[in-house]
């Protein structure tokens, strides 16, 4: 008999404790779960910017190490492509309309690419913040080791190791770049990216390109795989364009190099940007300039602007000024992209962005 005249039955007190115990499980393996997300993958992807900026305590992350990781990923994502488009089957969506009207497509091949690329660098880079075209499913993590070796061109060129801050570090991922081209099975624009910026500076760049197995890195101050071309043409250059976001573009190049420059149409930011490369890919056309006038994300531009500067090319917005690789995800003044150029002397001759009737 309990006080107070109350008497407990067994089986209440039995269905008391296990609803008691059931609580504690659910508050306990919550906890965990948070934790493991944040600690040991580095928080929860969203779309866009996914997982958190790197703590204060961080570390230190060598860029060396996340150049070898950048090709892996770039690499690995690329094999996703392929697989998706040689099936045929593409799941083709839409994620919305640009400013311009223009679907921004999405397919399973920009899905499997981000996939497999988020979560190789961000199990191999826990504390640094990783920004990505898609979405990263939480639910669908896969952890991706890397197995630790740098590669021998990449030994070769770059000798010791690169240490910065790890919240220093914003690294961008393009796991598709020309989606509009892929769906169109135009498969030589189709590239897949990765940049690292340290405090909003691009330093490290890798453009792969998939059906070509071709693949560009460089590194700022320390080396590359790809140089520039031993001539070109500042007075009529050829100009590579958009093929599917290009606006006023065409009209902006006639009129500031006047009718007998050559206007180049191709799909994809990092295939523009190798056009302007000594890039020994057969399906690669060549150009002297690259210029966008119409807004753009920084993860499909963030890696050219690293291998032109390592470069000694300039990639700034059409008035010149620097792209910072921190913060929002896209650029407003749009691009000119040149390399062995007097590249301010270009700016002086392009007509504003608001004269173009973009801003
Ligand atoms: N006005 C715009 N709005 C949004 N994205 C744009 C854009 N112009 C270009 N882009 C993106 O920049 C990349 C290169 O564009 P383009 O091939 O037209 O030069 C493409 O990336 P994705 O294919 O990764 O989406 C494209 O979607
Ligand atoms: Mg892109």
């Amino acid at each position: 008999m309990a006080p107070m005249g109350i008497r407990l039955s067994p089986l209440g007190v039995a269905v008391f404790c296990l609803l008691g115990l059931g609580v504690l499980y659910h508050l306990y393996s919550g906890f965990l779960a948070g934790r493991f997300s944040l600690f040991g993958l580095g928080g929860e992807p969203s779309g866009g910017a996914a997982g958190p900026a790197a703590s204060a305590d961080g570390g230190t992350v060598d860029l060396r190490e996340m150049l070898a990781v950048s090709v892996l990923a770039a690499v690995r994502g690329g094999d996703e492509v392929r697989r998706v488009r040689e099936s045929n089957v593409l799941h083709e969506k839409s994620k919305g309309k640009t400013r311009e009207g223009a679907d921004d497509k999405m397919t399973s091949g920009d899905v499997l690419s981000n996939r497999k690329m988020f979560y190789l660098l961000k199990t191999a880079f826990p504390n640094v913040q990783i920004n990505t075209e898609e979405h990263v499913d939480a639910t669908d993590q896969e952890v991706i080791l890397w197995d630790r070796k740098i590669p021998e061109d990449i030994l070769k060129e770059i000798a010791t190791p690169q240490e910065v801050p790890a919240e220093s570090v914003t690294v961008w991922i393009d796991p598709l770049d020309a989606t509009q081209e892929y769906t169109e099975d135009l498969r030589k624009y189709v590239t897949t990216m990765v940049c690292v910026a340290v405090n909003g500076k691009p330093v490290l760049g890798v453009i792969h390109k998939p059906f070509s197995e071709y693949t560009a890195w460089a590194m700022v101050d320390h080396g590359s795989n790809v140089k520039a071309r031993a001539s070109y043409n500042e007075k009529t250059p050829r100009i590579v364009v958009s093929r599917s976001h290009s606006g006023m573009v065409k009209q902006v190049a006639l009129q500031t190099f006047g009718n007998q420059t050559t206007i180049i149409p191709a799909g994809g930011a990092g295939y523009k940007v190798l056009a302007l490369l000594d890039v020994p890919d057969k399906s690669q056309e060549k150009a002297d300039l690259y210029i966008h006038v119409t807004y753009i994300k920084k993860w499909d531009i963030c890696a050219g602007n690293a291998i032109l500067k390592a470069l000694g090319g300039h990639m700034t917005t059409l008035s010149g000024e620097e792209i910072s690789y921190t913060g929002s995800d896209g650029i407003e003044g749009g691009l000119l992209a040149s390399i062995r150029m007097n590249h301010q002397a270009l700016v002086r001759k392009l007509p504003s962005l608001e004269k173009t009737g973009h801003k």
